[in-house]
């Protein structure tokens, strides 16, 4: 058995096109939605998601701005231009760029965005709302992966979902989903000491731990799903995940690939966010 290959760039575009037409419809009713993204400093990865983002918005029509200031930038400036953005009845996006520089206080900035404009879903009000299974934004990789899942009608309710990684962007938050989803949820991490006989248990396996190819086809059980989230660049500058991809393609039921798989999703969900952020306003 080879697995089938989930490729998030195709969904990504199936995707964008129908938000194309929602944002001609959102216009004709005087609905215009607008993204800011902050980009602090200029580390490469970062410029280029920063730059996917602007695309990706141009491309669906939507208004979008990227306010780039220096990696000297500080606190209280960042904290103020937040405020600015709060206050700006046009934005109904703020997407603030992570990592930030060592001496900016990620988190502070993160509740700094009004709950409302938080089109990354990382706001503790926000992350609250989406433990207790109510609407609101869901950070933007996970809610990626959900889609991904539903779009292949892949089975989650009763099944064992294991996540390895638990990041607040990516592992914490993809596990409370497949919760809501009605997964059995195992959480691994550095920690975790039995790591390869829980993952062997799984139905469903999120990969998000940052070490290329960690995961090869001994860890899987024969008709899994994997979703590989890892973006790791190689010394010869090729990308590759988390995943052994050839090795686990022979042993999975269903395989994201890296590149082409979760991260154009991640960039689609931001839209989508975005797009229920000026919807929501609009009713206010
Ligand atoms: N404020 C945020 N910061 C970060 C987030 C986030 O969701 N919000 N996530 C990541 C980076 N990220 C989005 O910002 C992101 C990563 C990767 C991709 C993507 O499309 N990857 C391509 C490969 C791109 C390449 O060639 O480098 C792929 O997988 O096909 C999009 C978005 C950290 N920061």
């Amino acid at each position: 058995m080879t697995a089938t290959i989930i490729y998030g760039n195709q969904l990504a575009e199936t995707l964008r096109v129908k938000m194309k037409e929602e944002i001609v419809n959102l216009k004709r009713k005087g609905i215009d939605p607008k993204l800011t993204v902050v980009l602090i400093g200029d580390h490469p990865a970062s410029k280029s998601y920063v730059s996917g983002k602007q695309k990706a918005a141009d491309y669906i029509g939507m208004d979008s701005e990227l306010i780039q200031l220096p990696a000297e930038t500080t606190e209280a400036e960042l904290l103020s231009l937040i405020d600015q953005l709060n206050q700006d009845t046009v934005v109904d996006g703020i997407l603030v760029q992570l990592p930030l520089p060592a001496h900016i206080d990620e988190q502070l900035v993160i509740e700094a965005i009004r709950p409302s404009k938080d089109v990354d879903g990382f706001h503790p009000i926000n992350i609250g709302k989406m433990m207790t299974n109510q609407d609101t934004f869901l950070p933007c990789t996970p809610y990626g992966i959900l889609t991904m899942l539903k779009l292949y009608d892949i089975d989650i309710a009763g099944k064992h979902a294991v996540v390895i990684g638990r990041s607040n962007i990516v592992g914490k938050p993809i596990g409370q989903l497949l919760l809501n989803e009605n997964a059995t949820v195992t959480y691994c991490h550095s920690k975790t000491a039995n790591m390869k006989e829980l993952v062997q248990l799984a139905d469903i396996v999120i990969v998000a731990v940052g070490r290329a190819r960690m995961i090869d086809r001994s860890y899987i059980k024969k008709g899994a799903t994997v979703i590989d989230v890892g973006i790791n660049r190689l010394d010869d500058g090729t990308l590759t995940g988390d995943v052994d991809f050839d090795s686990v393609k022979e042993q999975a039921s269903y395989l994201t690939p890296v590149p082409k798989g979760v991260g154009p999703m991640t960039i689609t969900m931001l839209l989508k966010n975005t797009i229920k952020a000026a919807i929501n306003h609009a009713q206010k």
